[in-house]
Order: C-alpha cells, then sequence, then structure tokens
C-alpha cells in the first residue's frame, strides 16, 4: 500500500494553470475522487499522479518516494479509462495477461493470476471471449481486472462508468465500492458525477478553475459545503443572499437577513456579523405545510410548480420575489399548484457561507 502526497504541483497551458495544488495527502488504501465541473483540472491532476503529464512545479510522492522523475511504468500505477481501452483483437484472458506478459512474469503465475482476477470482478466465465462479445459493464469490468492484475500500489480511475447507460451506472457505483473497499489499494477517481462520487470515495476533493476548494467525507461535502460553489455542485440547494445579522461562534450557527427582509437561521464557519452572506437550504431543509398548518414563524409561499418524478415530489414555491424548491417522497400534497403554504426551513440544514 501506497499513501500519495502532491505538493505544490502546478501544470500550465500558454499562461493559464490547468492545474495547482497546493497540498493534497492521500492515505494508504484510501479511496479519494476528483470531483468538479469540465475543465477544473481533475484529468490533468490524475495524468501528473500516473505520469502521463509532467507538472510545471512542485513535488509528487509515493509513501516517502520522490516520483517527479520516474517513468510511468516503474510508478506501479495502473489506470482504467473511460473507453475501458481494451485491445478489440484479443481475448479477455490475453487482455488481462497483457501487463504481466510484459513484467516476463511466469506463464503459470500467469493464468492463476487472469483466472483469480476474473474470479474478483464476477466474470470468471469470459477468459475466451473478445471484448466484443460482452457488454459495456462487463468490458469495463475486465478493465479494471486488468489494472488490478499486475498488483498495482495506486489504482487510477478517469471516469470509468461515464460510457455506461443511467442505471448499470448507478449498479456499477455500489460495486465498484465493494470491490475497491475490499482490495485496499490506494485509488484516486476522477468523475463529474457527484452521485458517483459520493458512493465510491472515502473523501472528495472538490476542484474549481486547477484549484481544490474543499476535501472532505462525502457527508461532510454534502452537509457542510465550503462555499456556494460547493453546495451548488455537491446537490441541489436553493441560495438566499443576505447579511449575517448575528452570529454565535461556539455554537458555529447565526441570523442570516436576506436582501428581501426574511430572518433565517443556519449553521456554517468563521462568519462574522455584517458579512455578506448565502443561506443554502437544501431541499430536505424545506418542508411545506397547509395554512392551516402552519405557524407563525413560518414564511408565506405559493406553489408555483409540482413536478411529479414518482417517488419524489418536488415543489417550486414563491416566497416574495425569490424562487426555492424542497423535494419530498411521494405520499399527501401540502397543497396544490397556486396554493399558498407555510415555508419552514430546518436550520439545521440550512448552511450558511461567505457571498
Ligand atoms: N493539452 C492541453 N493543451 C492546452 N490546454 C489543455 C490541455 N489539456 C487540458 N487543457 C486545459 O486545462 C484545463 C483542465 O483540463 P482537464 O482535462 O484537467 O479538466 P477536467 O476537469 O478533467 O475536465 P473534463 O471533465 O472535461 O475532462 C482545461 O481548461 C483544459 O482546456
Amino acid at each position: 500500500m501506497t499513501a500519495i502526497r502532491l505538493e505544490g504541483i502546478v501544470k500550465r497551458y500558454g499562461t493559464a494553470a490547468a492545474a495547482r495544488i497546493e497540498r493534497l495527502d492521500i492515505r494508504d488504501g484510501e479511496i479519494v475522487s476528483l470531483l468538479g465541473p469540465s475543465g477544473c483540472g481533475k484529468t490533468t491532476t490524475l495524468r501528473i499522479v500516473a505520469g502521463l503529464i509532467e507538472q510545471d512545479e512542485g513535488n509528487l510522492w509515493f509513501g516517502d518516494r520522490l516520483i517527479n522523475d520516474v517513468p510511468p511504468e516503474r510508478r506501479n500505477a495502473a489506470m482504467v479509462f473511460q473507453n475501458y481501452a481494451l485491445f478489440p483483437h484479443m481475448t479477455v484472458r490475453q487482455n488481462i495477461a497483457f501487463g504481466l506478459e510484459v513484467r516476463k512474469r511466469p506463464r503459470a503465475e500467469i493464468d492463476r493470476k487472469v483466472d483469480a482476477v476474473l474470479e474478483l470482478v464476477q466474470l470468471p466465465g469470459t477468459a475466451d471471449r473478445l471484448p466484443k462479445q460482452l457488454s459495456g459493464g462487463q468490458q469495463q469490468r475486465i478493465a479494471i481486472a486488468r489494472a488490478l492484475a499486475t498488483e498495482p500500489d495506486v489504482l487510477l480511475f478517469d471516469e470509468p462508468l461515464s460510457n455506461l447507460d443511467a442505471k448499470l451506472r448507478e449498479y456499477m457505483r455500489f460495486e465498484l465500492r465493494k470491490l475497491l473497499e475490499s482490495l485496499k489499494i490506494t485509488t484516486l477517481y476522477v468523475t463529474h458525477d457527484q452521485a458517483e462520487a459520493m458512493v465510491i470515495s472515502d473523501r472528495i476533493v472538490v476542484m474549481d478553475k486547477g484549484a481544490i476548494v474543499q476535501v472532505d467525507t462525502p457527508h461532510k461535502v454534502y452537509r457542510d459545503p465550503a462555499s456556494r460553489f460547493v453546495a451548488e455542485f455537491v446537490g441541489t440547494a436553493s441560495f438566499l443572499e443576505g447579511r449575517v445579522e448575528s452570529w454565535d461562534a461556539g455554537e458555529g450557527r447565526g441570523l442570516v437577513v436576506t436582501d428581501e427582509g426574511l430572518r433565517l437561521v443556519g449553521r456554517g464557519h468563521g462568519m462574522q456579523p455584517g458579512d455578506p452572506a448565502v443561506l443554502c437550504a437544501r431541499p430536505e431543509a424545506i418542508s411545506l405545510h397547509p395554512v392551516s398548518a402552519a405557524t407563525p414563524d413560518d414564511l408565506p409561499g405559493t406553489i408555483e410548480a409540482i413536478v411529479d418524478l414518482g417517488e419524489m415530489v418536488d415543489f417550486h414555491v414563491r416566497i416574495g420575489t425569490r424562487a426555492i424548491r424542497t423535494r419530498t417522497l411521494a405520499g399527501p400534497r401540502p397543497g396544490n399548484q397556486g396554493d399558498r403554504v407555510g415555508v419552514r426551513l430546518d436550520p439545521e440544514r440550512c448552511y450558511v457561507v461567505a457571498r
């Protein structure tokens, strides 16, 4: 097992920095995702770790080994790509054996390892098939088996599930998480899909414009976003801009008065009275109540639209000049389109961040 450390890493194309990572530590056996919108520098960072791109500045460590000048094939890292990158004219067995043959391993060992990794990805009967005789999901599992066969210290995934259809992708997330958990190999995983990152990772690195903006467990990234950008990118939220009226640093919560004069309580860090702020309300933080059951503290709202998603129902609600969104399990509804409702915000699930 190998810890990974990136220190002062910068990669520029022309004058623009595609990646600038002050510091990132990935622990032995940890599964870490790089998550962010297109162009934020995820793939550049992953490729620097793989040795496929050379950084302009900074140091990269695998354990206590500085590997800046170590070529990719000597880093003992295996990469799994979005397009599987299997050799089409080779059987599954030949594909998986390839890396071991390059390393001139004895035949018996190669056969044993191929069988073992096929077992691991639950495709033991496919050894003699060609990639085209497998489904997309199966091909991706073979690509993973091929990566595992060489017993790498580090596994690198570049959007490995993006080519699969939505249902299979969802299933494979859980399968992959189970597999990675059992392997305990240090893993860096690139995705722009926040749900995938939530399922796969021990920790998520959220990136924006080449830099890291938050590193935390999936739970913390969702429950404690460091900025509006993170709250917007991971999950959904309604945003209410305003100013901090009072703040209890000990409790980590305070009162925000929005630009429309709504008084709302939320949790956060490092805010001061007078700070411009945004209150981020997750859909599950907002509950709607028929006017007859509303309390004086509820905000007066009007249901503008109801979107029925089957098991869930989205409500778009107007509060004065503001539109917010909430989501509930299908069931009794607080009202119909056009009805007035009481809107209640759970302060525990509202986050106050700098504006
Ligand atoms: N070879 C290159 N030459 C010039 N600019 C590049 C090159 N590779 C990447 N970039 C730029 O660097 C930035 C980061 O790219 P990168 O591929 O790392 O982003 P990403 O987060 O992986 O995006 P995506 O999810 O779309 O793959 C982008 O602005 C991109 O246009």
